[in-house]
Parts: structure tokens; sequence; C-alpha cells
């Protein structure tokens, strides 16, 4: 848990230390009584609202927000015995990051929150069993545990949000970077161009406060404005940047010193020489990686790999929201590849996947998206299709897959199966459902006796 969450925990041990068990446990009997009537009033103000309608219209959402809005309040507001005041931290942080994955806009939830608070407060009026003079008190700790759990749900949307917002970026920067080669050419020769340069204009005697420096060269810019932010969270990174400053202002101001003997000032362009190879070492490594990792592809069937697929999945559900089309999900496992490997050798096993890859990407639109999640498992989102569409092509890809023999070195043939789950987008606003009900149908497939489609309830 961050620093900031640890306050809140504090905050919320404190807030609860002070209350005495006849406050708490007032609180916990109105709530508790009227929990149904407070869940069916935040979603009927809620409805009203279009731009919150949107969130709740679906009907899984609909009749599961009902109950978990209840047992939420419940949880929240009994201290009792049992109250497991991490557990329902721990929740509060879960429900934020859900907002955060669907988009649901904080002011929405705050908005909830009051109208929870409002109805409460009716409630508490009428309540007999908690005297008058207590109604004050007790509205003002419903009050307080609900701004904390906003405060901690805030905190976790904050964090998961920013996230995902650094994800899309990132697949931005990806998607503009056309060929990630040519980039690393050209910034290899920009940092060569500055280092020569430099190198140059010293042996002119060029004066220290003129030299090139190389925060402001086509590389340093390029690095600071662009390279930084792409390779955002490798220590390469870092070292890349410590460097260009140690070079900026530590190494190149020395040249200003009255009477550098010639000596000195090799020794100096040695030492800076030194540091721009770390530079030169640091920017392949960062560039090796992100050709595999950062670019989203899988390195050994060039398929993309899940690090898009958050990106990918949400852009496709704003995209039905908008249009009303459909997409789907299909999850292709090779049946028993185990045994591929153990009989084959890894190597053949690889070649098998390479070819099942190549295979599942002719059998797609140019529009649909290949992933492969990991293993002998692949996740092909079908995009723009209607459900018998998507059933056919899924039967196809099956059928073709166990028709044409894949071939072994040595020319060896092969001829292997897959089980696939298929799962239709169906409104819900959070991209894991479909995912979930991939993997669901994919298992069912696969104890019905693999080589077969099985499509989602
Ligand atoms: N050659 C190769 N094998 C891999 C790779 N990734 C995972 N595997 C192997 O894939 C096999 C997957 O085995 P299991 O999960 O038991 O599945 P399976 O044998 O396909 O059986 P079912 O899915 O139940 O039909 C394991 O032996 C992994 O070592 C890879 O990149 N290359």
């Amino acid at each position: 848990m961050s620093a900031l969450s640890e306050n809140i925990v504090a905050d919320w041990e404190a807030l609860l230390g002070a209350e005495s068990d006849t406050s708490l446990a007032e609180l916990a009997r109105v709530v508790n009584r009227h929990s149904q009537v407070l869940a069916d009033h935040f979603y009927q103000v809620m409805m009203e609202d279009e731009s919150a309608s949107v969130f709740l219209s679906h009907d899984q959402v609909r009749h599961r927000l009902h109950g978990s809005m209840k047992t939420w309040l419940e949880r929240l507001c009994t201290v009792d015995e049992h109250y497991d005041m991490r557990a329902v931290i721990a929740q509060q942080i879960k429900v934020g990051e859900i907002h955060a994955r669907i988009d649901v806009p904080v002011h929405l939830v705050l908005r909830g929150a009051r109208t929870l608070k409002d109805r409460f407060r009716e409630l508490l009026g009428q309540a007999v069993d908690v005297p008058v003079e207590d109604h004050r008190h007790c509205f003002g700790l419903f009050c307080n545990l609900m701004d904390l759990a906003m405060e901690m749900m805030s905190q976790a949307y904050a964090v998961s949000h920013d996230r995902k917002a650094r994800t899309s970026e990132a697949y931005r920067l990806f998607s503009i970077s056309q060929n990630l080669s040519t980039e690393r050419e050209k910034q290899k020769a920009a940092l060569l161009d500055w280092e020569n340069s430099l190198m140059f204009d010293s042996a002119m005697g060029i004066a220290a406060h003129k030299l090139p420096r190389i925060e402001d060269s086509e590389f340093g810019l390029w690095f600071r404005h662009k390279g930084a932010h792409a390779f955002q969270g490798a220590a390469e990174t870092d070292l890349i940047m410590e460097a260009m400053a140690e070079i900026d202002h530590v190494l190149l101001p020395l040249f200003n010193l009255d009477g550098l003997e010639t000596l000195e000032r090799v020794e100096k362009l040695r030492e800076i020489r030194g540091q721009a190879k770390g530079i030169h070492y640091h920017l392949e490594t960062l560039f090796d990686q992100s050709m595999e990792l950062e670019s989203g592809k899988d390195v050994l069937t060039r398929l993309l790999n899940r690090k898009f697929l958050p990106a990918v999945l949400t852009r496709e559900i704003q995209f039905c929201r908008k249009s009303n089309r459909g997409f789907a999900a299909l999850l292709v496992d090779i049946d028993h590849f185990k045994n591929v490997n153990d009989r084959y050798g890894h190597e053949s096993g690889d070649l098998v996947l390479q070819q099942v890859a190549t295979h599942l990407t002719n059998s797609c639109r140019s529009g649909d998206f290949l992933f492969r999640m990991g293993g002998e498992e692949f996740l092909i989102i079908l995009v723009d299709i209607k459900p018998d569409s998507a059933l056919r092509v899924a039967e196809q890809m099956r059928t073709q897959l166990a028709a044409d023999p894949l071939l072994l070195p040595n020319n060896q043939k092969l001829n292997i199966t897959a089980s696939m789950g298929l799962a239709l987008y169906d409104g819900h606003p959070d991209y894991q459902k479909i995912l979930r009900k991939a993997d669901d149908a994919l298992y069912q497939a696969k104890n019905g006796g693999r080589n077969q489609v099985c499509v989602a309830e």
C-alpha cells in the first residue's frame, strides 16, 4: 500500500477508534435496515442522469449493481467484531480500479455518494430506535465513512487511470514511430554527430560556453522529449538522462577553467567520450528491449502481445457504443501442444507456433487484431462482426487448421488441432468481462474433447 493509502488507513483507524460502541451500532442499524432502499434510490437517481446511465444500463450491471451497492454499504458501515478494516479498504481500491477501467468519471461517483448521504439523512430522521440527540452525530459518522471510501477509490482510480493513459500514450508513440529500427539508426547517427562536433570544436579551441551541449543536440532533444517518454520506466532511461546532465553541467563547464593544460583537456574529452559510450550502450539496450516488448509485438510470432490489449479493447468498446455494431473475442489454444515439444523438440514447437500464427493471420481480415496471449494461446478480436459470422469464421479457422499439415524441420509434417472459445460483445462496459467469457468457453471446448469451438452464453 502506498504512503498516501497508509495515511488514509490511519485516518480510518482514528475515526473508528474515537467512536463509542453505541454510535457504531446505531449507524449499522440504520444502514442495514435501509440498505436496499438506499441502493434503489442511488440507482434511480443515477439512471435519470444521462451521462451516468451509459455505465449502468447494461442488464448485468443493473442486476449486479443493486446487490453489490447494498452489500458495499452494509460492509462499510457495519463496524462490529467481524469488521475487517483492511478488507474494506481493499474493496474501495478495487472499485476505484474498475471505475478507471470502464472510464466512469470521478464526478459521477461523488454525485452518487452525495445522493446516498441525502437519502440516509431522510431515513435517519424516521429512525425511532436512534435517539434524536444522536442523529447529528450518526449522520456525521456516515458522511465521514463515505468520504474516506471515496478518497480511497479516487486514489486507486487516479493510479489506474494514469497507468492506462500511459499505455495508450505508448501505443500512440508506437503507432507514429512506424519503424523503430530507422529511429534507432537515426538517433545513433545523431549522437555520433554531436560527439564529432564536440571533438572538432574543442580541437579548434572554441570557447567552452560555445561547445555543443548534448541536451540541445538533435539526439538530446529527441531523447528528452520523446525517447525518455517512450522508454519510461527503464533504468537505462535514467542513466542516459544522468549521463547527459553530467556532460553538460559538470564536464563541459570544466573547459572554462583558465590555464587548462592540453593534457587535462584531452583527459576531460576522454571522460566525455566515456559518458557518450555509456549513452550509446544504454540506447542500444533500450531499442533492443523496445523492439520486442515495448512495440507490443511477440518475439516469436510477431503478433501483438498483451500490452496493448486494454487499449485495443477499450477502443473497440467505445467504437461499438457509438456505432451499435458488435465485435467478438476468440481465444484459440493449440491442443496437446506439450506433446509437440516433447516429441519433436522445443525448436519444432516454436515453428508450430509461428505457422499457427500465420494461419490465423491469413484467416483474419486486416481490421482484426491478433494477440499471442502466452504459450500456445492466441486471442483474435474480430471487429465489426455479427454473431453468426463470428461463429462461421471460428469454425473455418478450426477446420482449416486441422486440415493443413504444418512443416517441421527435415520436411516432417504434423497435423494439429485447436480448441476455441468465442465470446460476443454484449454491451458490458468492462473489457475484462468478454475476456472472461471467452476463457470460460475455451475451458468448455477443452473439456468437451478439444478440436471444437464453444460459444460463451
Ligand atoms: N516451443 C515452445 N513451447 C512453449 C512456448 N510457450 C509455452 N510452451 C509450452 O507449451 C506447453 C503447454 O502445455 P499445456 O499448458 O499443458 O497445454 P497442452 O499440452 O497444449 O494441452 P491442452 O491445452 O490441455 O490441450 C508447455 O509444455 C510449454 O512449455 C514457446 O514459446 N515455445
